[in-house]
């Protein structure tokens, strides 16, 4: 077990990388702590895979590096680091039984047979398989195979960690709720850090206590399910988590507030002066439509027009038009039993819930001084 530190880590799979742009990772300073559980959550081809590749040591990276307790481990192979990694399809040899398959790590490191049998027998039990330990593996389903995978990443109590590569895809919608649990259980019981990789965001937050989001091989936010949904630091992290995604509007900058949609939204003098500092950039805000207040048309409130109603059983979304001249599409979320207006609205962002971006970081307001992140 052991905490996994990346140091000014960059990978381009060009020989001669030019800009950011050829750099599948471009630039991670990242610390995976002992014992954790993490997700990597991020959209196709943000580099989760690469990122995964290169703690595992499958992949050297072209920069930066990688330590285990405190030790770079860049030139090791992923069985000199201790490390186990499950892909998002099953890797088992066919031509063995579901048993040989779990006790083969164990047999590779020597272990005592009672040892195996037991460990054999515990992680066959957390999976569910236990009643297919005397089968071939090539007679099993696709699920069953990569139960069996899973397994043969977690019989190793003794690995620096595991990494799991999307390893649900495979599996059938109605089991990967149950699985995700019993990894957690799993989790809780050996106390192994665990790297879960996904791109999607309840499967890491179920999962996880702490998520990673990454884009464009970077990894914008690190924090708990909560504080990417109430503080997102990155626009991408507004967008990609919640359900719909955080409303975003670019904003120009007024004595004393900002425009959007061709309104004025006057902001306190805190907020106002923690812009300034970013004037030269572009400011976006965000809110997330379930913050968005919904009221009676009046001075106080933006004014917006309902456009459609979703309802999606326990919420209903309702598109808005935001402005009168120069409209911007909005959404909010409301409880199902909340009163549906009809045709102009007030709108209010309470100031709590409304956040700034300077070239897509958050800006953060403390009591009139802020800080980018
Ligand atoms: N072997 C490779 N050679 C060249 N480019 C690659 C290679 N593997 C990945 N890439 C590129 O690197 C970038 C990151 O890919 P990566 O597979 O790490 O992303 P990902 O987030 O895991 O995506 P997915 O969820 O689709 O697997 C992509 O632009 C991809 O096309």
């Amino acid at each position: 077990m052991a905490e996994i530190r990346l140091d000014r880590l960059a990978h381009s799979y060009s020989a001669r990388p030019g800009g950011p742009e050829d750099y599948a990772i471009r630039r991670v300073d990242h610390v995976w702590e002992q014992g954790g559980a993490y997700a990597l959550l991020g959209p196709s081809g943000c580099g989760k895979s690469t990122l995964l590749n290169i703690i595992s040591g499958l992949l050297e990276p072209s920069e930066g590096k990688v330590m285990y307790d405190g030790q770079e481990v860049n030139a090791l192979s992923p069985q000199q680091r201790n490390i186990a990694q499950v892909f998002q399809f099953p890797v088992i040899y066919d031509t063995m039984t579901v048993h040989d398959n779990l006790a083969f790590p164990l047999r590779n490191q020597r272990q005592p047979a009672a040892k195996i049998a037991d460990k054999v027998k515990e992680v066959a039990e957390a999976l569910e398989i236990a009643h297919l330990l005397h089968r071939k593996a090539s007679n099993l389903t696709a699920d069953e195979k990569q139960k069996v995978s899973m397994g043969r990443g977690l019989v190793r109590d003794d690995v620096a960690a595991i990494l799991f590569d999307e390893p649900l895809t495979v599996i059938d919608p109605q089991l990967k709720w149950r699985l995700r649990r019993k990894l957690k259980q799993i989790h809780e019981r050996f106390n192994i850090t665990m790297v879960y990789v996904t791109h999607d965001q309840l499967e890491a937050s179920t999962f996880a206590d702490k998520i990673a989001v990454m884009y464009e091989g970077q990894i914008v936010q690190f924090g708990t399910p909560r504080e990417l949904f109430e503080n997102p630091a990155h626009t991408f992290v507004g967008y990609f988590i919640g359900s719909p995604g955080m409303n975003l509007f670019e904003v120009e900058l007024t004595t004393d507030g900002v425009r959007l949609a061709g309104v004025d939204l006057r902001l306190s003098p805190a907020v106002r002066n923690a812009l300034e500092v970013h004037a030269g950039q572009r400011l976006k805000l965000g809110i997330r439509p379930e913050f968005v207040q919904l009221v009676e048309p009046g001075e106080s409130a933006l004014h917006a027009t309902l456009d459609l109603v979703q309802d999606l059983g326990t919420y209903k979304v309702l598109d808005l038009q935001l402005g009168t001249t120069d409209t911007k599409a909005i959404k909010a979320r409301i409880e199902e039993d909340h009163v549906v207006p009809q045709g102009e609205v007030g709108l209010i962002f309470p100031e709590r819930w409304t956040k700034f971006y300077a070239d897509d970081f958050l800006v953060e307001i403390h009591d009139g001084q802020d800080s980018q992140q």
